[in-house]
């Protein structure tokens, strides 16, 4: 896991502060991260254009074309004239060194954007935003100084300075950032750095439900009683993902006879040793609230997906112990409404969904939420998880049944809500990223399949 930040402004101030740092010498840092990211990957002589703007992102670009001129084709256009104190030093540096500079953009095999960092706010004038389209257009390899300017920049890479900032993991600019990396600025990151409630997820933080002792039996990995209703191809779905992700028992819990897999139980009343419930997958109509306050009436861990967060017991079962609710962005909308906590479309929940997630935690910090998206946010309390491994090829129906699975069926086995979401959600991502398929081809089976391989 990795520490993301709101900002590093702070972090930056502690360098100066505490560690006798100072802004000079920590851009200087930053620039020869760049300087060495370039020659560790692109061939001395390559042509580069840095394009500068007026604040420290400029200066940050100034810098680095100081250190590569001579050993590359190194180029200097100012989109906006020198105006902070660095980015004025770092221009008579460069100037001191005879670093070439034009005033026609040109496709240069490696184009830097250097042209706004954390800075920014407010709109890009039609001016910068046709700069940043021109550059778009050329064919060269796109770094991003520190963040894509404005977020128009369609960076290849994202050098980021000193630590990881949320806004890099917002979903809308998942397309724009590119491969992220973060460029250590004179100290190791751990001194850098504080603690932060946001974290990164890392492939190596999911954690498998691996089988360690002999001496067991079918009894001792849990047993998942899924809730399932008119449609039954979701509850199925979600039923087949935990038995293949190491639950032991899994029943389906239907008044009708369903046609499922042998190896899937069947009842019309909650069994014995259930130790974990999932509902909503195909929940539809059949069940009566009471029916499904019998179900939920043991203090069994809960998992809610779907069709629950659109029933008028939602926010009872939110009031339980041991929830995990796995919503997409429209559900999850609808969960804020119906919890009263806010009435937004879905263009502005993803426009802010660090913020609604918050939001939903603050209401319910028992409660763990897993918002589905191109960037999954975990949240519990004050805890905030990032699964940046989401991907396209999920993009169909069945998919949510399987993570459903996945997570009630670690429920059951015995993991903590926290710890189900975030290795549920990594193993679900990652059964995507580990598709051989044309990236359309993906179906729920495939993801169920890919389970014995993780
Ligand atoms: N630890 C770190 O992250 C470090 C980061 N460094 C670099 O510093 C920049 C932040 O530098 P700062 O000077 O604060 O801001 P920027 O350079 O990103 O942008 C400020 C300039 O941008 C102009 N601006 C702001 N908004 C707009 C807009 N909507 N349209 C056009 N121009 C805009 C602003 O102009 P004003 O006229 O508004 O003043 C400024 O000129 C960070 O990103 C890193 O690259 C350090 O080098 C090392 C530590
Ligand atoms: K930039």
């Amino acid at each position: 896991m990795q520490n993301i930040f709101d900002e590093v402004g702070s972090l930056d101030r502690k360098c100066y502060e505490e560690f006798a740092l100072s802004e000079d010498l920590l851009m200087e840092h930053a620039a020869d991260g760049m300087a060495d990211f370039i020659k560790s990957n692109y061939a001395l002589g390559a042509t580069v254009l840095v394009v500068c703007g007026g604040g420290n992102n400029g200066a940050d670009g100034l810098a680095l074309a100081r250190i590569l001129h001579k050993d590359y084709d190194v180029k200097l256009f100012m989109a906006k004239e020198a105006k902070s104190e660095m980015a004025k030093l770092q221009l008579l540096r460069a100037q001191k060194v005879d670093v070439s500079f034009v005033d026609q953009l040109f496709n240069a095999e490696i184009i830097v954007d250097a042209v706004l960092g954390t800075g920014f706010n407010g709109e890009l004038s039609s001016e910068l935003l046709q700069m940043l389209e021109t550059l778009n257009n050329y064919k060269a390899v796109k770094i991003a100084c520190d963040i894509p300017s404005g977020y128009k920049f369609n960076a290849d890479y994202t050098l980021t300075m000193g630590g990881l900032k949320k806004s890099l993991f917002e979903d809308k600019v998942k397309d724009i950032v590119g491969e992220i990396t973060v460029l250590d600025l004179g100290v190791a990151r751990e001194i850098y750095e504080t603690d932060s409630k946001i974290k990164l997820l890392d492939e190596s933080d999911l954690q498998l439900p691996n089988r360690k002792k002999q001496n067991t039996h079918k009894g001792s990995y849990g047993h998942l009683a899924v809730v399932s209703g008119e449609k039954t191809g979701a509850s199925v779905m979600s039923a087949q993902a935990a038995f293949r992700f190491g639950t032991a028992l899994v029943t389906l819990l239907s008044n009708e006879n369903i046609h499922a897999p042998y190896e899937i139980m069947q009842s019309h009343q909650l069994p014995q040793s259930a130790s974990a419930i999932a509902l909503g997958m195909g929940l539809g109509v059949e069940f009566s609230q009471s029916e499904l306050e019998r179900f939920v009436s043991n203090g069994h861990p809960l998992l809610l997906d779907a069709d629950i967060f659109y029933h008028p017991l939602l926010s009872t079962l939110l009031g339980k112990k041991k929830v995990v609710i796995t919503p997409h962005p429209k559900e999850f909308c609808e969960v804020l409404r119906e919890c009263k906590i806010a009435e937004i479309s879905v263009e502005e929940l993803q426009q802010s969904r660090f913020e609604y997630a918050q939001l939903f935690s603050k209401h319910f910090p028992d409660v763990t939420l897993v918002l589905k998206g191109a960037n999954v946010i975990i949240s519990q309390g004050e805890q905030m998880f990032i699964n940046p491994y989401g991907s396209n090829v999920l993009a169909k129906g069945g998919s949510g049944d399987v993570l459903a699975g996945l997570i009630a069926g670690l429920l059951a086995q015995g993991y903590a809500p926290l710890d189900a979401a975030i290795s549920g959600s990594l193993a679900h991502t990652l059964l995507a990223k580990s598709y051989k398929g044309a990236d359309f081809s993906l179906t729920p089976i495939d993801l169920i399949d890919g389970i014995c391989k993780l």
